[in-house]
């Protein structure tokens, strides 16, 4: 078991990777002394609760706590206003209380719903994750929780910081395939975004990932979880650095919306949001090398690094504007300096914007 700690100056908290650790979330929630005394809520969905919701319920209530569970829709779509109130029912209707625990059990999905819940129930009570996806070694760490709006990605949410994360790497066995590799674009992002180092690891460990290889995915998971709680412990609420975090995700969420929610998983989105940076980046005068490892790594592991055609350019643009990365009249990039550092721009055009969807739509033969 590895043990990670993200430091927020006045506040820290623990990250457990390990085996089997579900199975002990009772003795976890003892020794970091949540009270027995009020409910717990476990918030999970459709496809996580038949395989993992009764191994925590048993361990909680083995250790004296009285568990309600919630079971979301599986998918994007879950993260809405609409489920959000139906799990605040479960939490209101299951009597929890302001010394009450809402646990995230499930991948990002669920721990963005989760931990809204927890950040506003009677104004907000105590926050624990139980990540079961690899894409959630990002979503777990780092404290943002939110819903999406129709026009925007995680247009509706907080900063919550959970009380622990028990990332318990045997639940990975069952994700499907899909959910794999989009997973794995977040980890790379994180090697291209602060350590040359790991993403050349990640190149080098493709297929032992994708192969869900026990002690390559364990290693990759703390790498990107320690590289994630550096630079939150550094800026908690994004004022700054803590922005490095969104590359690929201007036009990523753009994406992610006008798809509805639907047509790409936030990874893959992601990863054709990280081909549009380096080639901005190469637009703007980088060497052309940046775009080329960049789609390389990506493509290694089944990633998408082009924009379906059928997608309309000014809708793109029209979503991205509607993004938190557009803020004081000007649209916000994270692009690549070279692989394993970024830089935060605010000075990016809609010309260059749209002439970058058009190369990678392969409408531009120059790309
Ligand atoms: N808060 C943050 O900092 C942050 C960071 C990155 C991503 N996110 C958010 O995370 C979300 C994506 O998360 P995700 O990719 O984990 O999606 P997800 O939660 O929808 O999980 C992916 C799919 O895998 C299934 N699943 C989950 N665990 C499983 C398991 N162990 N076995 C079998 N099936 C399993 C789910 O039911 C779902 O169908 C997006 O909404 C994204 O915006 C948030
Ligand atoms: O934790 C962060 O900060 C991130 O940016 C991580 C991202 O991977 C994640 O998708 C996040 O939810 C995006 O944040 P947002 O503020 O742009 O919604
Ligand atoms: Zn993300």
């Amino acid at each position: 078991m590895r043990t990670l700690t993200v430091d927020l100056g006045d506040r820290s908290y623990p990250i457990y990777i390990g085996e089997g650790l579900l199975h002990k979330s009772g003795d976890y929630f003892q020794q970091h002394q949540l009270t027995t005394k009020s409910p717990v809520l476990i918030v999970s969905d459709e496809n996580i609760a038949p395989k993992y919701l009764h191994v925590v319920e048993s361990s909680l209530q083995a250790s004296g706590y009285r568990t309600v569970s919630s079971v979301v829709k599986a998918g994007e779509k879950s993260k809405s206003l609409d489920v959000f109130e139906e799990v605040m029912t479960v939490a209101i209707e299951g009597g929890l209380d302001r010394k009450s625990t809402v646990v995230a059990l499930g991948g990002g999905v669920v721990g963005d719903l989760a931990g809204f819940v927890a950040a506003s129930f009677m104004r907000g009570v105590h926050f624990v994750q139980m990540p079961t996806t690899i894409l959630a070694h990002d979503s777990s760490v780092g404290g943002k929780v939110a819903v999406n709006h129709r026009l925007a990605k995680n247009m509706i949410g907080a900063f919550h910081q959970p009380t622990m994360v028990l990332y318990d790497v045997d639940t990975l066995r069952t994700l499907p395939e899909r959910d794999v590799r989009s997973g794995l674009s977040e980890m790379i992002k994180h090697g291209l975004i602060w350590d040359e180092k790991f993403a050349d690891w990640c190149r080098d460990n493709a297929e032992r990932l994708l192969a869900l290889d026990r002690e390559a995915l364990t290693y990759g998971l703390t790498e990107g979880c320690s590289i994630k709680a550096k630079v939150v412990s550094s800026d908690e609420t994004e004022q700054g650095l803590r922005a490095i975090l969104n590359l690929g995700h201007t036009i990523g969420h753009a994406l992610e919306a006008i798809g509805g929610y639907g047509e790409f998983l936030h990874g893959e989105a992601i990863s054709i949001g990280m081909a549009a940076s380096a080639l901005l980046a190469v637009n703007r005068g980088r060497d052309r090398s940046i775009y080329e490892e960049t789609t390389a790594l990506l493509r290694k592991f089944g990633l998408p690094t082009t924009i379906p055609g059928h997608l309309n350019d000014d809708d793109i643009i029209s979503a991205m504007l509607h993004d938190k990365k557009f803020k004081e009249n000007k649209i916000v990039f994270v692009l690549p300096v070279r692989i394993g550092e970024v830089e935060i721009v605010s000075d990016m055009t809609l010309d260059e914007v749209r002439k970058v969807i058009t190369q990678l739509k392969g409408e531009d033969q120059h790309v």
